[in-house]
């Protein structure tokens, strides 16, 4: 049989990788010193991780982007990277950062409607149009919100004007095979239902699968494999594999306004 875990494994086939989680918060915290309108740990549940940051444009807001981060469920939070948030800020869009509880305090399905509620906690606080994008874990966090079973209320849902899935993990049941799945602990049933491309789509919002080109195959087949059920249920889909990017470097474009993924991220292509 294949080696699941290391076709899962990110940081081992990455040169420096070990560095990367310590330089990441050091640059997201210097962001968040100079931010200007920086409304940190908003509640949106009783729960010690059920924060979410806001970060604000300078003049009036667009909408609500709200950015998931990643780290297999059970690692990092929202300080991790405030700082992918300024892409989208320079465009006047009010980015909304959540935490959740992590794996295995919590189990996925748990986290899944965590996403929910911060969502929806954010909606209440932000006008105008909603895009959902995430990191990984995040990918596969925002494309249930889009699923048939998706525990957004009405008013919420509609406002959604697109996914962008980023490295995203969309059918889940290969992990049953890696070591993680002892801290993940999903049955065979919890990672049928966790897998939104196992969903149909509750409507047509757009939804963006964006891969590194050099990221593990695995990383690839799971945005190819979203992108191409989900065509099927007349979701308008797109694929984008951006070449010589790796699983870490894939959402460095995020923090810039003029690069392609804040572009998509924000509707403007
Ligand atoms: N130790 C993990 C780290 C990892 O995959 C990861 C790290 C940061 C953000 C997202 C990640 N992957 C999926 O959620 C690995 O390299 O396999």
């Amino acid at each position: 049989m294949r080696d699941w875990d290391d076709a899962y494994a990110n940081s081992a086939h990455i040169p420096g990788s070990d560095k990367m989680p310590g330089q990441w918060a050091e640059r997201a915290a210097a962001y968040r010193a100079g931010l200007k309108d920086f409304r940190a740990d908003i509640a949106y549940g009783a729960g010690e991780r059920q924060r979410l940051d806001l970060i604000l444009p300078d003049g009036d807001s667009k909408g609500l982007v709200v950015f998931v981060h990643g780290g297999y469920w059970m690692r990092f939070d929202k300080s991790t990277w405030t700082d992918l948030a300024e892409g989208a800020r320079q465009h006047g869009w009010t980015v909304a950062l959540p935490s959740y509880t992590l794996t295995p305090a919590a189990r996925i399905s748990d986290i899944t409607a965590e996403i929910a509620a911060a969502i929806a906690k954010a909606a209440s606080l932000v006008s105008g149009p909603i895009r959902l994008a995430g990191h990984s874990a995040g990918g596969h966090l925002v494309t249930r919100m889009l699923c048939d079973d998706s525990r957004l209320e009405p008013a919420v849902y509609n406002r959604i004007a697109g996914a962008l899935s980023i490295s995203g993990l969309h059918d889940l049941r290969p992990l049953l095979k890696t070591k993680m799945n002892e801290t993940l602990g999903m049955t065979m049933e919890e990672a049928t239902l966790e897998s939104a491309a196992l969903h149909l789509p509750r409507g047509h919002s757009p939804v963006t699968a964006w891969v590194g080109g050099s990221e593990r195959p695995e990383f690839i087949r799971q945005s190819d494999l979203m992108a191409n059920l989900w065509t099927g249920f007349d979701v308008p889909t797109r694929l984008v594999v951006d070449p010589g990017l790796n699983h870490f470097t894939v959402i460095d474009g995020l923090k810039d306004p003029s690069s392609p993924i804040t572009a998509r991220l924000i509707g403007l292509d």
